[in-house]
């Protein structure tokens, strides 16, 4: 069986962070293994605490990790301070990890700010040069380039610039515009056009989580990137249309895709 780790956030209430990552990894068909950066206090309807782990006990999980277990794909999705990346950072380093999918997680669907703004630096310094792919949304697209992303167009001028910036895959992700739910995957020079089927579901909580850990278990699974992103943008959409409504705010998906009903 392949392995895939996921580094990020608990979430409580389930929908996304840890509990998601692990949901997405058994129902792909990996071995899910998870070091917590932070716990969370939080439900369908907002955040309201964050614990961050010491950086030194997130160092022991990930000794714990990579010296018995060794992953085939890592995730990385909620890193809240700059000391916090640094940390990850030098293990993924010291052990070689390969096959890194980074969700760069800023605010939260309900506004919460996730990572410290002084730490937006560390992350591109120090963690884009390790992954294989990032898996910004709209608004940390925009955070990313100081482009406004508006379209189409502006789009692929902002995956360009990341791709070109960092030398690295970019999946942005097209979930906060409301007509379609069309991502642009850019690798290799050029942007590849993922035409998504837009599902009328308010219940969102958890999505790019669930998409990025999907993405490192097929990975992991020997898929190339773009099968990987392609086979993980249909789970998603399957998870989706199961159409699951727990909690009083945006509720979370349905990992099983509507099995256990
Ligand atoms: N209503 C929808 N129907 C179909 N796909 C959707 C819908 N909403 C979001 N998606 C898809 O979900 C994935 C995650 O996109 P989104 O832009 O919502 O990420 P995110 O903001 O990082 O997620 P999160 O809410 O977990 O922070 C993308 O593939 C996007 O196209
Ligand atoms: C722990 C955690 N990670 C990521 C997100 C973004 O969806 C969230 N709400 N919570």
């Amino acid at each position: 069986m392949k392995t895939v780790l996921t580094i990020a956030g608990s979430d409580c209430s389930g929908g996304a962070g840890i509990q998601a990552d692990i949901k997405t990894m058994i129902m792909n068909g990996v071995y899910a293994m998870s070091a917590i950066t932070a716990l969370t206090a939080q439900n369908t309807t907002g955040v309201y605490g964050i614990q961050e782990t010491s950086p030194e006990f997130l160092d022991n999980q990930l000794d714990c990790i990579f010296t018995d277990i060794f992953p085939d794909a890592v995730k990385i999705g909620m890193l809240s301070s700059a000391e916090i990346m640094h940390h990850v950072a030098v293990k993924l380093q010291q052990y070689h990890a390969h096959h890194i999918v980074l969700d760069p997680v800023m605010i939260s669907t309900s506004g919460h700010r996730l990572m410290d703004k002084d730490a937006e630096q560390t992350l591109q310094k120090e963690l884009f040069p390790l992954a294989e792919i990032i898996t910004p949304n709209i608004p940390e697209a925009e955070a990313l380039t100081g482009l406004q992303i508006t379209n189409a167009d502006s789009m692929e001028e902002a995956a360009h610039k990341l791709y070109e910036s960092f030398h690295i895959s970019v999946l942005l992700k097209g979930g906060h515009r409301i007509n379609d739910a069309n991502d642009l995957l850019y690798t290799n020079g050029h942007g590849i056009w993922l035409h998504g089927e837009r599902i009328n579901n308010p219940n969102t909580h958890g999505t790019g989580c669930t998409l990025s850990s999907a993405i490192a278990s097929n990975l992991a699974r020997g898929f190339s990137l773009e099968d990987s992103v392609r086979r993980s943008k249909q789970y998603l959409t399957d998870a989706l249309k199961a159409q699951l409504d727990l909690g009083h705010g945006s509720g979370p998906l349905d990992h099983t895709l509507g099995k256990t009903q």
